[in-house]
């Protein structure tokens, strides 16, 4: 071979070899991005999409568990369907088929966002919130999603909004609204303080605090509890005054209420979609005022809300809902009468995703526990939604005036649903401020909001010592 064949063979073999190298290189830059963009590393700072907030003294909010059930694809009907056949109406000859748990498509997008409202600067007003007497009308079943029922009210123009008025701090709210829980008190704290700081107790002496603790309702664990750890610390310990029987008998019931337990509210929002919550309950225990309530503290703490009117059986409970809407600064997602709730649930998510909001409350329609149509229906509400995102905080919200009857329909819910939330209204208007020991002990779900009035501010979040301190006068 000559001199000039072997240069080129040479420079033959050293262009390939670039080509090679140059591959290479870029085939593993190409494997690195990819790796780089689908997993962040553990460290990487979360997105905050909240504009810094941090959870307000008082409401203790934080983000649920990341992991998304299924994909933000459109869902294909492939859910189990519901399983009961629902009730007929009377001009339906056969039972309505099952619906597939299909969901419609978004409605088209509105041009007008909500924004963030600075409840703060805006004059007090004294609005109170539309009330809707509970009916004791049972919703029919559904039938299938229908999109074209489904539509969405956006935050009128600023110029359009009612005045919002002013919100009432958020921090100490238990403490300011003690005086609601008077009933409890006497109940409570005046008869066994009473008897406790008598000095020696006898056993009649015992057994009327047994009975007092017993028809303020903590229960027959909780009461047997109580009074046995009692009964050691009086003997152990010298209490001589009403101040040394106080402090024993708040430290003996703070235990009780597990102050441990986590109860804050999972309304953060997720890197890619906003919080998902779902609130649930038998007829008129206070959703829908709840879920007003609940926007309002979260659009004074900075955060853009969408409403979910999954209620639509009765237009007066979507409208209920809708003026809470603008009472507040969110925007609602509701159905016209007769559309699928779990549609219009769906269709609320997909408009809190598109829009970039950070909490999306979807308000149920009441049901009874024991219809079990109905129940099945709730269930499918919660599984189409996760179609689209994971349903971080399912509150059940039960009247405490009911006693033990919120009991026999919390773990019916809960097996429906699987709560994570108790939310105990109308503790103002009963003297069985007990129950909060026994939700929390039969269903071992924490109570993490009381309601305390009818008033916009008269939610509070659930502080176990501020309680008892409340209890006890
Ligand atoms: N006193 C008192 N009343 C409350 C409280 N929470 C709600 N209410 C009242 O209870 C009634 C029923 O409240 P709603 O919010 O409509 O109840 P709901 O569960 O949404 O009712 P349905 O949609 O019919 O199931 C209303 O008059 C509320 O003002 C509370 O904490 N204390």
């Amino acid at each position: 071979m000559t001199t000039g064949a072997w240069i080129a063979l040479a420079a033959a073999l050293a262009v390939l070899l670039v080509v090679l190298v140059v591959g290479l290189v870029l085939y593993r830059r190409r494997r690195i991005s990819l790796t780089a963009t689908e997993k962040p590393s553990a460290g990487a700072p979360e997105i905050d999409r909240s504009g810094g907030y941090q959870a307000g003294g008082g409401f203790n909010f934080s983000q649920g568990p990341t992991a998304t059930a299924e994909p933000p694809a459109p869902p294909a009907p492939s859910a189990p369907p519901v399983s009961a056949a629902p009730p007929v109406p009377p001009a339906a000859p056969t039972p309505a088929p099952e619906a597939p748990e299909e969901v419609p498509e978004t409605p088209a997008p509105v041009e007008e966002t909500p924004t963030e409202v600075p409840l703060a600067d805006v004059a007090p007003t004294d609005v109170t919130p539309t009330e809707v007497t509970p009916t004791e009308v049972t919703p029919t079943e559904p039938t299938a999603p229908t999109t074209e029922l489904v539509e969405v009210e956006p935050l009128a123009p600023e110029s359009d909004r009612p005045v919002l008025d002013e919100i009432a701090p958020t921090s100490g709210r238990l403490e300011r609204l003690r005086g609601r829980l008077s009933r409890s008190q006497s109940a409570i704290g005046k008869s066994v303080l009473g008897l406790l700081g008598g000095g020696d107790l006898d056993e009649d002496s015992w057994e009327e605090i047994e009975d007092t603790l017993l028809i303020a309702d903590l229960g027959t664990a909780t009461t047997t509890k109580v009074v046995e750890r009692l009964r050691q610390e009086m003997a152990a310990r010298s209490v001589r005054s009403e101040a040394d029987a106080r402090a024993l008998l708040r430290e003996v019931l703070v235990d009780e209420l597990k102050p441990d337990l986590d109860r804050s509210v999972r309304a953060l929002p997720h890197d890619d979609h906003p919080a998902v919550l779902l609130v649930v309950g038998v007829n008129g225990t206070g959703k829908t005022t709840t879920t007003g309530k609940l926007a309002r503290v979260l659009v004074a703490d900075g955060r853009r809300v969408v409403l979910g009117a999954a209620d639509t059986f009765r237009a007066a409970a979507a409208d209920q809902l809708q003026t809470w809407a603008e009472r507040v600064g969110a925007e609602v997602v509701r159905g016209k009468e007769g559309a699928d709730p779990a549609a219009v649930a769906f269709d609320s998510v997909a408009r809190g995703i598109d829009e970039g909001v950070d909490v999306v409350l979807i308000d149920t329609a009441g049901r009874l526990h024991t219809k079990t149509g109905l129940m099945d229906e709730l269930g499918k509400v919660k599984r189409v939604v996760e179609k689209k995102a994971s349903v971080d905080d399912v509150l059940l919200v039960l009247d405490a005036t009911i006693g033990q009857n919120g009991l026999a329909q919390a773990r019916v819910f809960s097996e429906v649903v699987d709560i994570t939330g108790v939310v105990l209204t109308k503790l103002d208007g009963t003297a069985k401020g007990g129950i909060v020991f026994q939700v929390q002990h039969e269903l071992g779900v924490p109570v993490k909001l009381v309601g305390l009035g009818e008033g916009a501010d008269d939610l509070a979040p659930f502080e176990p010592g501020a309680f008892v301190d409340a209890l006890l006068g």
